[in-house]
């Protein structure tokens, strides 16, 4: 939104034996936001962790907590998660049934509200709701693993996500499959976070999270400069 990238590592893909030096090493490294993938093996094909975890990790850095939440139903958990500590509470789409209630149910606790849609969802489900949002996540991986191929058909969804929500302050961001060969092709589209997880964590130490990072982050600005 302000022609810079926000980068966002993902957890996933973190060492979860030692995660609150993790989240500190990638913060040191870079990182704009740290990103919580919530999985309940339910909604996804995949089970992570939930509040307590993040409570844990929650006095290890005081960058935004982006979090994801991949759980059906949803909407009884904002609250406990809001309380661990999070900054922005993402929902899908196709989690809940009552998509404005949960939305204003998460700014209720004083969270930044964000949306998320599958890969095959069309971006018209946001149509109605874009007063409530300060976030809007584009999955360009079907959600339940890091590590996954990119998915090229959702770039023109961003440019659709894009032109919809016109000047309003809102978040569009990248999640699945972002290196720093895909993240020019979002960012050339409009999107402004970008979550990676493999791309980022891969190498293992500091100083390779600290190149990881630097990598995307001069592909996507170079992108979104040019687009302008
Ligand atoms: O939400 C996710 C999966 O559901 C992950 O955040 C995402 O896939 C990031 O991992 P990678 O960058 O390795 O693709």
């Amino acid at each position: 939104m302000n022609g810079k990238t926000i980068i966002a590592p993902s957890v996933l893909s973190a060492d979860f034996s030692r995660l609150g030096d993790e989240v500190e090493a990638v913060c040191r490294a870079g990182a704009d936001w740290i990103h919580l993938d919530v999985m309940d093996g339910h909604f996804v094909p995949n089970i992570t962790f939930g509040p307590p975890v993040i409570k844990a990790i929650r006095d290890r850095t005081k960058k935004v907590f982006d979090c994801h939440l991949m759980i059906a139903p949803v909407a009884p958990y904002i609250g406990a998660f809001a309380c661990a500590g999070c900054d922005i509470i993402t929902v899908h789409v196709e989690a809940t049934t009552h998509l404005d209630r949960s939305l204003q149910a998460i700014r209720d606790v004083g969270c930044k509200a964000g949306v998320s849609l599958n890969p095959s969802t069309p971006e018209s489900v946001i149509e109605y709701v874009l007063d409530r949002l300060d976030l809007v996540l584009l999955m360009t991986v079907n959600p339940g693993f890091g590590g996954q191929a990119f998915i090229p058909a959702v770039v023109d969804k961003v440019r659709r996500v894009k032109s919809m929500i016109g000047r309003r302050p809102i978040h569009i961001e990248i999640d699945g499959g972002v290196t720093q060969e895909t993240a020019p092709l979002v960012s050339a589209a409009g999107a402004d976070v970008l979550v990676a997880g493999s791309a980022i964590f891969k190498g293992g130490s500091e100083e390779a999270y600290a190149e990881n990072i630097a990598a995307i982050r001069t592909a996507s600005d170079g992108a979104m400069m040019r687009a302008a």
